[in-house]
This record gives C-alpha cells, structure tokens and sequence, in this order.
C-alpha cells in the first residue's frame, strides 16, 4: 500500500507566535506547489504559537498542517497547565506528538500515560505522533529492536485496529536526537520495519501496510533521501532542522523525490 511522506517539524521550546508566523510563511511559501502531491509536511509549534499557526494557514490557504507537541490525558477539568484535546481540535490541529523522548525523561511520562494520551488524541479526532526509541546503553547491548517493539505494545494497548490504523508511529533513538548522530539508513530501516512486523502481528496487514512510520534524530536535507529509501521508512520527525525555514523546505522537497528549485 502507497504511503505519503510525512515530514513533520517538532518546534520544541522555540520561537514566539511572530517567529512562528514568519517560519511557516517562509516554509509554505518556499516549497513548490507540485511537491504537496508527493510529501505531507506539518509543522508542530508550542502551544503559545498554534493559534497565530493556524491563522496563517487557513488564512492563505496553505497546504501545510499544523499540530501540537502533546496533549493532556483527559478532556477538561482541574489539571493546571495542561492542554486538552478537545481544544487542540478546535485550533485545527491534525497531528498531536505524543511519548517524545524529552516528555519521558524530563517529565517522567510512563507507558500507561502514554497510552491514554494515545487514546485522547484519537478521541478527537487528532492524529498522534507516537514516539518510540533506546538510549545508547540499550542499543549498545543490542536490546534496541525488543526495546522499542514493548514500548509500541504498551502505548497502544487497548486499541482497536481500526484505532491503530489512525497512528503515526516515531523511531527516534534517543542517541540521534539533537546531536548530529543521525542512525544510519540500515539502522532505521531495522527498527522501522521491526515495528511494522509487530503491526502486522498484532492488528493485521492492512494497518500494519497504511500505518506511516517515520525516523527521527538528526535528520537533515542532506540524509533524508537515503533514510526515506528504505521501504519502511515513510518520513521524518525533524527537531533541530525544522527551524530553518529554507532547510525544512529542502528537506521537504528533497522526501518528495526533489530536487529543490
Ligand atoms: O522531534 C524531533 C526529534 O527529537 C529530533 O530532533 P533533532 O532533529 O533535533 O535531532
């Protein structure tokens, strides 16, 4: 089964709402029209810039989507600080990241969080980016593949097929993420396609065939084409590159088959 590229730019931490509006302009202004068929690109801004995001999109009519970072474990209520998911959706986004690396360690996110954030984000309507990856000490004693399989089984446990087939999954090896050490292609394409296979074993060919899996971790212009040639490798989850304007754009081009022009 065909499956578009995703490329989807986690802001993080950065930028205000009119940094942000300038960065999406530049992003949506900059990329060919005729890449939009071949690649789907999202940007993914704090909460404080989703509005002025939005705005600008549906404004201009961009091709662009638009998300959030994550998404609160319930639908309202007395939980200072979090955002919920029925307010993301009423902001238009379309993708909503969820398990990053940075919210399990930093904000001691477990598995059983994780999974009803899964679960809220398919509620409304919004699709999650579901974040899987080792540290180095796990691959370095080859536990990467097992490693990253269970925290796929506990983040989606509960759901149906139909549920899972609504999921973007991320590999994104902590190792790589924001420290120039992109995986190799091979190495992508390993724990990409392991994690298809327990797609496939769990909730069938067909999810496990339209179910988008994308690498993260240094991922730049110059190494998405060989990541995004593996055949189980449809896109990419970019930190770090995704706030040059003119390099998101060339990498952008460059997952749609490029070049840039
Ligand atoms: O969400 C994105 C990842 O954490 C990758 O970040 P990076 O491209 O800066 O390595």
């Amino acid at each position: 089964m065909a499956r578009t590229p995703l490329i989807a730019g986690n802001w993080k931490m950065n930028l205000n709402h009119l940094e942000a509006i300038a960065l999406v302009q530049k992003i949506a202004f900059s990329l060919p029209e005729k890449y939009y068929a071949k690649v789907e690109v999202a940007v993914l801004p704090p909460f404080t810039a989703i509005r002025a995001v939005q705005n600008v999109i549906e404004g201009d009519k961009l091709q662009i989507k638009h998300g959030a970072q994550d998404v609160a474990p319930h639908d309202s209520g007395a939980y200072t600080g979090d955002i919920s998911g029925p307010m993301l959706a009423k902001l238009g986004c379309q993708y909503v990241v969820v398990g990053h690396s940075e919210r399990r360690e930093y904000h001691e996110e477990s598995d059983e969080l994780i999974n009803k954030k899964v679960k809220q984000a398919i509620k409304h309507g919004i699709t999650p980016i579901l974040c899987v990856g080792e540290k180095l000490d796990v691959r370095e004693a080859a536990g990467h593949v097992a490693h990253c399989n269970d925290q796929l089984v506990a983040d989606l446990k509960g759901l149906k097929a139909e549920q899972v087939a609504k999921v973007v999954i991320a590999y994104e090896p902590v190792w790589a993420i924001g420290t120039g050490k992109v995986a190799t292609p091979a190495d992508a394409q390993e724990v990409c396609g392991a994690l298809r296979k327990q797609l496939e074993e769990k909730y069938g060919a067909e999810v496990a065939g339209s179910v988008r899996v994308l690498y993260g971790g240094s991922v730049k212009s110059g190494n998405i084409s060989d990541l995004i040639a593996q055949p189980d490798v449809d896109g990419a989850l970019v930190g770090g590159a995704s706030l040059d304007g003119e390099e998101f754009t060339k990498l952008s081009a460059m997952a749609a088959g490029g070049p840039f022009v």
